[in-house]
């Protein structure tokens, strides 16, 4: 029903069903197979008992046909038995099969799944940095994985790319595909191949785009001495080109609009890669255990990190148990959705490119496990959590993230929703697995990036002692380069901290 429910690739956990569908639609092949061997049985046999007659009458055609009941096996032979055969060969084979892989199709990816796909992956390119060859032969920021794209791989990429407008990646993607397809040994099955000529003419027509005319040009001449020989597409195409050269670049009115492959890297891409300052080394912050929030916490102090002071944030070390997590994954996983975000001129949450990510909302009462870590949430933050919005349990997928935001709402478009319970006054976000790589929360203004690590949470004040919004608390979830990142944050909002922060004044 609602477009960002089945959304395939934006949860790892999600994606697990794709793969049962998979197993069902190669079993269908299978099946189909059978059917094709049991026909193709049935016509070798056939062909056999004939050609053993047939040759027994050809060695001597009309002593043959002098014995009568040899004439007579001919004419029914031709007259029946050929009708059957004909009718048999015309049945088409496998039907069952086809109408089982057409049943399993509203569970496969749509044209908008493989087009969030395509996007993802061109984040964690960007994003990383990383060269496309790289990522097609399996290295993902200097690791290799078992695991490497094939020319249909990079082909889909660079066409979806060119079909979006962004010709530079498209372009190196599709570069990749040629190399892929100079290589012999990446036969790929019939029904799927992708035909040399067919990648260089839009290879070629994406650097046409990048204004790379002489490229362009030579692409087309290798493509008329492979397969486009006699293309007449193909032959145009070059007299254009050529006419484009001659006409030389003056006569080029729009500027190029060359989009380097490689992106700027900003703040928010080197937090990502890792880049920041450590927090280790910076000598004003320490570790200290926190026992003075509250009195559990006197009894059971917390491991607890100062990551920074504007805004003030905390990172905690093993604050829920693997445990709590495997039984906070087992709630939420049935219930994923795909992650919104509040849209003040919509005055309503929206899904959008921005957040890549499934979600499963609790409400503090719905069992004894979200009881039990609210109590801890106000433990840790020595906040009252009446009116703070309900946990959430997110898991990311491919090259999942969400992009650079504020948690606190816009003020000027205040809402009944924001009204009722005040701002967001800090965020509480669990780490609830280790991501291999990628996936930190990054706060580019401050130069702060937190790597998830299984366990911990990070707590952070988005709105100043006064109650005005803290701009520092710009953050990011960087796109998951590999792994499965979930996590589990809590929005506490300000109105029912008037007691717990009384000296907060609106200047408003
Ligand atoms: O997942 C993360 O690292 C950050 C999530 C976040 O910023 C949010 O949900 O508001
Ligand atoms: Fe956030």
């Amino acid at each position: 029903q609602d477009e960002g429910e089945q959304s395939h690739s934006t949860s790892v956990a999600g994606m697990v069903k794709l793969l049962e569908v998979e197993a069902q639609l190669i079993d269908a092949l299978k099946d189909y197979a059978g059917e094709l061997e049991k026909k193709l049985q049935a016509v070798r046999s056939g062909i056999a008992s004939m050609r053993q007659e047939s040759k027994r009458a050809q060695d001597s055609m009309e002593g043959y046909l002098s014995n009568p009941l040899n004439s007579f096996k001919l004419i029914r032979r031709m007259h029946r038995d050929w009708t059957l055969w004909q009718i048999f060969m015309d049945e088409p084979v496998g039907l069952t099969q086809v109408d089982s892989v057409q049943e399993l199709r509203e569970q496969m990816p749509t044209s908008t799944d493989l087009e969030e796909a395509v996007t993802a992956l061109d984040r964690i390119q960007t994003t990383y940095g990383l060269t496309m060859a790289d990522i097609s032969s399996g290295i993902l920021d200097g690791r290799q994985y078992n695991v490497s794209l094939s020319a249909l791989d990079t082909y889909a990429m660079g066409q979806i790319l060119f079909d979006e407008g962004n010709y530079a990646s498209a372009a190196g993607w599709l570069y990749q595909s040629l190399v892929w397809l100079e290589d012999k040994n990446n036969r790929l099955p019939a029904p799927v191949e992708v035909s040399k000529g067919e990648v260089q003419a839009v290879y070629a027509e994406t650097l046409l785009k990048l204004e790379r005319h002489a490229d362009a040009l030579t692409v087309v001449n290798i493509a008329l001495e492979g397969d486009k020989r006699n293309d007449i597409k193909m032959l145009l195409k070059k007299s254009e080109i050529e006419t484009l050269i001659r006409m030389g670049p003056n006569t080029i009115v729009k500027a190029p609009t060359l989009k380097s492959t490689s992106t700027r890297v900003g703040e928010y891409e080197r937090g990502c890669r890792g880049l920041f300052p450590s927090l280790s080394t910076n000598r004003k912050l320490h570790c200290l255990y926190n026992s003075s929030n509250s009195d559990f916490l006197r009894l059971a102090p917390l491991k607890m990190e100062l990551v920074g002071l504007d805004p003030y944030m905390v990172l905690y070390h093993d604050v829920i148990s693997a445990s709590e997590i495997s039984q906070l994954q087992e709630m939420a996983t049935p219930g994923l959705k795909r992650a919104t975000v509040y849209k003040s001129s919509a005055s309503k949450s929206v899904v959008v490119k921005t957040r890549t990510s499934k979600v499963a909302w609790f409400t503090d009462t719905f069992n004894e496990l979200t009881e039990r870590l609210n109590r801890r949430i106000s433990d840790m933050t020595n906040f009252e959590l009446l009116g703070s919005e309900m946990l959430q349990v997110m898991n990311y997928g491919l090259g999942g993230h969400y992009d650079k935001h504020y948690d606190f709402f816009n003020a000027s478009s205040a809402t009944n929703l924001t009204q009722m319970s005040g701002d967001r006054i800090a965020t509480v976000l669990f780490y609830l697995t280790d991501v291999e790589q990628g996936g930190a929360t990054v706060f580019p203004n401050i130069q702060r990036a937190v790597f998830p690590q299984r366990g911990s949470a990070i707590v952070w004040y988005n709105l100043l002692d006064d109650g005005e919004t803290n701009p520092q608390t710009l953050h990011a979830a960087c796109p998951v380069l590999v792994g499965s990142k979930w996590v589990c944050n809590k929005w506490i909002r300000e109105r029912a901290q008037l007691f717990k922060r009384p000296c907060l004044k609106r200047g408003k």
